[in-house]
């Protein structure tokens, strides 16, 4: 049945098998490793210990992201300056010996280009459609929007991934996500992540890799995409998918590591040919209405509490599941919310824009446009944190920085930051945060800290208001 219509997912898998096994799982080559400094150390020590070399250095790149303080990285004089927490500084040499020692490309934590890993990859053209590409790390799913199957593996695969260049995998099934329409006003890629994950829940797409199709992702930019593909672990799928189109490609062209000249020509040949084919069949579909999402965020402790701006958070007795009923009791209890309150009343305390969900330019442009003129509300401390040095870079080109600054935001280096507290950046225990990032779990910004998920433009509207608030009575439709 070689016409057989074929998926996406489907042929580039079928274009990865280097060996099946009889128990239907395939030894899958890899193209693309990423590398950061918390899911790798052991992997080098397994590498020592048994002797091995890294088989393709040249297909692996590490960056550091997730340990590495925000504030300023040098001194007034230009003097690199220490990392104060011991097991973030040993991690980071750990990295920097480990790539030195194996002769893996390595953007240090100084180098222009350095910051979070997801952020990096897609910029430095490293990711590209039809590659299949890892990273000890859940959210490699967002390189799914250049059109590549990404995923994130854990420390022993790693090493099997620096030792072989290969990953023994079970194949996993389809699902079509389908969104149609024009977004409304204020609404952005963050609302439609949100949307899926609400309307799919948080372990829906469990055992899926999740393909976004429609006008609505058509017509979206890659960073849009970025933002929606890096969310398809929080429905629980593994990967997400946009099949690769001249937005792509336009994006790609002349980033430093992607294809030139003759092999330009010949890697978009190759591309043309992946999106899924007329008639291709999915294990499963859903299809979302654009225009019926509102700007949403999270009342609770999991991605997939989701609720529109204009909502109340809600009874715990109104869910069927009695799972479901005990889970948003004990959210409730965490998050210092009672049902029927307006997330309008809600107020915050910190606001974090940034992490490789929402830290890209057009993300920045986006909560500039709102913070612009206005000033952080008092009480209230906002961050803004770049997801990459080039990001950084052309925002301040572009003068962001000062908008952002005379408004009361920090200017932050770029790095995870406050998406998760594994850096100085965390939010104190009890105090409420409206994040750009991810995950809204119990304890994910600091112990005890209190997570709503929210876009960009909504992050900058809650820090101005000082509560969650709803950015469509704040900025006008021009
Ligand atoms: C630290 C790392 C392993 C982790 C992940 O796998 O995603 C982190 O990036 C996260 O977002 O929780
Ligand atoms: S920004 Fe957050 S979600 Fe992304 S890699 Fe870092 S810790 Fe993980």
């Amino acid at each position: 049945m070689a016409n057989q219509p074929r998926t996406l997912y489907e042929k580039i898998w079928a274009d990865h098998v280097v060996e099946q096994r009889d128990d239907g799982t395939c030894l899958i080559y890899i193209d693309r490793h990423l590398v950061h400094e918390v899911t790798s150390p052991q992997a080098f020590s397994g590498l020592r210990a048994n002797g091995r070399a890294v088989r393709r250095p040249d297909l692996t790149l590490a960056v550091p992201d997730h340990n590495l303080p925000t504030t300023a990285r040098r001194d007034a004089a230009g003097r690199p300056l220490p990392i104060a927490d011991p097991e973030s500084a040993a991690q980071l040499d750990a990295l920097t010996r480990n790539t030195a020692d194996f002769g893996i490309d390595y953007i240090d934590a100084l180098a222009p280009a350095q910051g979070i890993v997801h952020v990096v990859g897609p910029e430095q053209g490293f990711t590209l459609p039809g590659t299949t590409l890892v990273c000890g790390d859940s959210h490699t799913s967002a390189h799914g929007a250049l059109g590549a199957l990404a995923f994130g593996i854990g420390t022993s695969e790693v090493e099997h991934v620096l030792a072989t260049q290969t990953l023994l995998l079970g194949r996993s099934k389809t699902m079509e996500v389908r969104v149609d329409g024009t977004l409304g006003f204020g609404v952005s890629a963050k609302d439609v992540a949100l949307a899926i994950i609400g309307k799919l829940g948080a372990a829906g797409g469990t055992g899926y890799v999740l393909e976004y199709t429609g006008s609505t992702i058509r017509e979206m930019s890659i960073e849009g995409r970025l933002t929606i593909a890096n969310m398809s672990i929080e429905a629980g799928a593994r990967a997400g998918l946009v099949a690769p189109d001249e937005t792509t490609f336009a994006y790609l062209k002349g980033r430093p590591m992607a294809p030139k000249g003759a092999d330009w020509d010949e890697a978009v040949a190759y591309w043309r040919t992946l999106p899924s084919d007329p008639g291709a069949v999915y294990d499963a579909v859903v299809t979302i209405d654009a225009a019926e999402i509102a700007p949403l965020l999270t009342w609770g402790t999991s991605p997939e509490d989701v609720v529109p701006i204009t909502g109340v958070v809600p009874d715990p007795d109104s869910f069927a599941d009695p799972a479901k009923r005990d889970a948003a009791r004990k959210s409730l209890a965490y998050m210092g919310l009672t049902a029927g309150t307006a997330m309008q009343d809600v107020g915050v305390d910190y606001v974090f824009i940034g992490s490789c969900t929402n830290s890209r330019i057009e993300d920045l442009r986006a909560a500039a446009k709102v913070a612009d003129g206005r000033h952080v509300a008092d009480g209230v401390t906002a961050l803004v944190v770049p997801g990459s040095g080039l990001v950084k870079a052309q925002a301040e080109a572009e003068g962001l920085d000062h908008i952002f600054i005379s408004a009361g935001f920090e200017w932050r280096e770029p790095g995870c930051s406050m998406c998760l507290a594994m850096n100085p950046d965390k939010v104190p225990p009890g105090q409420r945060c409206a994040s750009t990032s991810n995950r809204n779990f119990v304890g994910r910004q600091g112990p005890g800290a209190r997570t709503h998920l929210v876009s960009p433009a909504m992050a900058a509207a809650a820090a101005v208001t000082g509560r969650l608030s709803d950015v469509r009575n704040l900025v006008t439709n021009s």
